[in-house]
Formats: structure tokens, sequence, C-alpha cells
């Protein structure tokens, strides 16, 4: 069986600034597999892309890089052509400014970190930054006369970070990179990620299938998946609903969950879950809690979650915006305010829609204008005949707010 992905976006040609886009037109066909996609992608921020095992993901930034010879399509990188299959246009992988960063580093074995960037730095030069400020933002000066087998796979991965902006590439593709390492390694490389796109300004798209980790530092979200039924869709929003904003998109994923569409639906690619950015108000309460602000109303959650951004001190973080996730099975819901209860978190709320799927329903309820998702059984809904429009309190605990170390 073929496996048909078609991915399209609708925007008319005489609305868009070139400038600030990748744009994709492409198609790539294997005998079990065609991607077909029409994206622009703002080249701003981290760009996640998201989707099922075998969804193309990988074959799709090969494509950008100049690594897929079965491209068709045109790609364009503010506004240098890279490819056009039309005009027997190829640029080589090397001409493109386009630089890449795998699972494995990929580094020479036999050499040290030192020759490892040097050898990068005799075949290309960055006129921003120096080597060494390379080697500095990269946090390699330790460990410069180490042989690469000798690293951790964090460390391996920093150097691999370190040789793709040694090039100044125009956008930087990152491909699992974190997905060897243990879970305090991705954290401290998840924030190298997001230093490195700052204080270069260097557009790059991140490849995960784990939500968590994008959620944690991509601006906007590009999901792919084998979902034919919702992606021949003719209606032009349908199209565009793939990419937007990462909260919005994981919104829109937990939503489709519970939509009934045709039988040639694949699983669900997420747990449902509302995706927060919020204002980190105090770090801790003196009872080991931080809390964050919605408009009116607060959360609390473990101050151990704000380790994270370890190196900014408790102050510094007051007022910076904390991204955190809460699962829609880990909330209940109340008719009336629950005045003798452990759980610390209560937050009123008006319900917005309700979905319903076999047993299971999902109410998308409104507090202080954030969208919030409660999964409960249908047997809960009748028992509290929940309808739209009546107003209802969120219940969970502290632990049940996540950031990415949890
Ligand atoms: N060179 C190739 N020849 C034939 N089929 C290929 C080739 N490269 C990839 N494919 C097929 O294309 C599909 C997409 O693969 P790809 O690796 O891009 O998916 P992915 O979304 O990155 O998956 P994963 O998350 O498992 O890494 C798969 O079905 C794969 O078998």
């Amino acid at each position: 069986m073929t496996t048909d992905v078609t991915y399209s976006t609708l925007r008319p040609e005489s609305q868009k600034s070139f400038d600030n886009l990748l744009c994709l037109d492409i198609n790539i066909h294997y005998e079990n597999f065609r991607l077909a996609l029409k994206q622009d992608i703002p080249l701003t921020g981290i760009t996640g892309i998201f989707g099922h095992s075998g969804s193309g993901k990988s074959t799709l930034l090969r494509a950008i890089a100049g690594l897929e010879p079965k491209t068709q399509g045109k790609i364009t990188l503010a506004n240098k052509t890279l490819l056009n299959s039309n005009g027997a246009l190829f640029l080589k992988s090397e001409q493109r400014g386009v630089g890449l960063v795998f699972q494995n580093s990929r580094l020479f074995p036999h050499l040290s970190v030192m020759k490892n960037l040097n050898f990068a730095s005799k075949r290309c030069k960055n006129s921003t930054l120096t080597l060494n400020e390379i080697i500095e933002l990269t946090g390699l000066t330790p460990l410069l006369n180490t042989p690469v087998t000798a690293l951790s796979g964090g460390q391996q991965q920093r150097v691999a970070l370190a040789r793709a902006i040694l090039a100044e590439p125009q956008l930087l593709l990152l491909d699992e990179p974190l997905s060897a390492l243990d879970q305090q390694s991705k954290a401290q490389l998840l924030n190298l990620i997001t230093t490195i796109q700052q204080r270069l300004s260097l557009p790059i798209l991140y490849v995960s299938h784990s939500l968590d980790e994008l959620q944690q530092v991509c601006d906007n979200l590009l999901v792919l998946t084998n979902n034919t039924a919702i992606m021949t869709k003719k209606s032009a929003n349908e199209h565009s609903a793939f990419f937007g904003n990462i909260h919005h998109m994981i919104h829109q994923l937990t939503q489709r969950q519970y939509q009934a569409i045709d039988s040639t639906v694949q699983g669900n690619i997420i747990q449902p879950q509302t995706s927060l950015a919020l204002p980190i108000l105090s770090t801790n309460n003196g009872h080991g809690l931080a809390v964050i602000s919605l408009q009116k109303q607060q959360i609390l959650l473990p101050s151990s979650q704000l380790v994270f951004a370890e190196k900014i001190t408790a102050e510094r973080l007051v007022g910076q915006p904390l991204r955190c996730f809460i699962l829609a099975s880990d909330i209940s819901i109340c008719l009336t305010e629950p005045h003798n209860s452990s759980i610390v978190n209560q937050l009123q709320g008006t319900i917005n829609n309700i979905k319903k799927d076999n047993t299971k329903v999902l109410l998308s309820i409104d507090c202080d204008a954030q969208e919030f998702f409660v999964s409960i059984s249908a047997y809960s809904q009748n028992k509290l005949a929940l309808k739209q429009g009546q107003s209802v309190f969120l219940q969970f605990k502290a632990s049940a707010v996540r950031t990415f170390l949890n």
C-alpha cells in the first residue's frame, strides 16, 4: 500500500513577501511513500516539525538540505532558489546556506574537539562570530583537547552544533538532536539551541516526535500526518490549520482527537492537553510552589519545574513566561467552588465547547481568556449535566502542571 501524504497551504501569491520565508512546494515519491507539501515557513525563531513515525519529517529536512535527489518542485530560501525541478535547478548541498545536525553527531571520531572544529573552520568562515566565540557560546572550552569519542552524547551534539554554525548558515535544520540523550543533557541542549537561535537570529527547523520537547522551545509548529482524511479536505482553513503558533497547534491536535473522522485516520499522535506560556509571579510561595498568572487567577506548580531555566536567578525569572502543559486527563470538574480539598489549583471557567468520542468527552473551558481542555467520561458529563455556557470549577494538583523536565 502506498502512503500518500499531501500537505498544502493556500496563501495568495500576491500577499507573499518572500524575503523572510522558506517556500516549499515539493513532491517526493518513493515506492511506498509520497510526500506532497506546499507550505511557507517564516524564517524567524524555531519551527517544530512534528508527526507520526514515517510521516516524512526527516525526508523533508533532507530535501531542504539538498540531500534528497528525488525531490520534485520548488524550494526557495529568502528569495534564493534552492530547487526548481522545472528549470532543472538543483543547488548542491554546500551551496544552499543550510546547516544540518542529525541525531548522531557524525563527527570525525579520530580527532579531538578542536581538530574537528578546525577542520570545519578551514572549509567555511563565520563572519559574525569568531571560532573562539562559537566555542564559548557552545561551552566547549574545557573540552577542546578531548577526543570526540570520549565525549558524552550531549557534548558531541554541542560540537555538532558548533560545527554547523561555523558555516554561518541562513537556516539550521535539527533532526531529532536530543533523542540519544538523558533528560538532563536534553534540558541543557535545549537551552543552548534557544541561545544560539537568539544570539545569531538564526531560524531553525526542529524535527522531533517529542511534543514536550517542541513545546519547550518552538514558536511555530508544522504537523505532518498521513491522515489523508484531514489533508485532502478542500477548505483553505483545514489546510492552513496544520501550521501555526505552537500552543495553538497543540490545541488543534487535541481537538482533532475527538473528531469523528473516517477510518483512514491513524492513531492519536498526542495526549490531549492544554499548552500554556504564562508569566511567573513567584518562584516560591514559601511552600516549594511557584506561581504563574492568568489574567485574574493563578496556577501553582512545584518550584522544581523551574529548573529548566537554571542559569537565570530566581529574581530574573519573575515576569518571564513559563511554558508548561496540563494533560486533559489530569483536570477534573466541580460544579461548586471546592473549599475543602487538598488540590491546590481551582480555576473558575465557562464551558465553551463539548466534544464526544464514544465513552469520552472533551470539554473546552475558558478561564480568564485562556482555553483549557478537560477530558472526563460521558458518564460524568451526564451526571453533572454539563452544558455549553455553564460556569464550572477546574481542579488539578500542582504536580499536574508539567514542563519538559517532568
Ligand atoms: N531512500 C528511501 N527510499 C525509499 N523509501 C524511503 C527512503 N527514505 C525514506 N523512505 C520512506 O519514506 C517514509 C518517510 O520516512 P522519514 O524517515 O522521512 O519519516 P520520519 O517522519 O522522519 O520518521 P521517524 O520519526 O520514524 O524518523 C518512510 O516510509 C520511509 O520508509
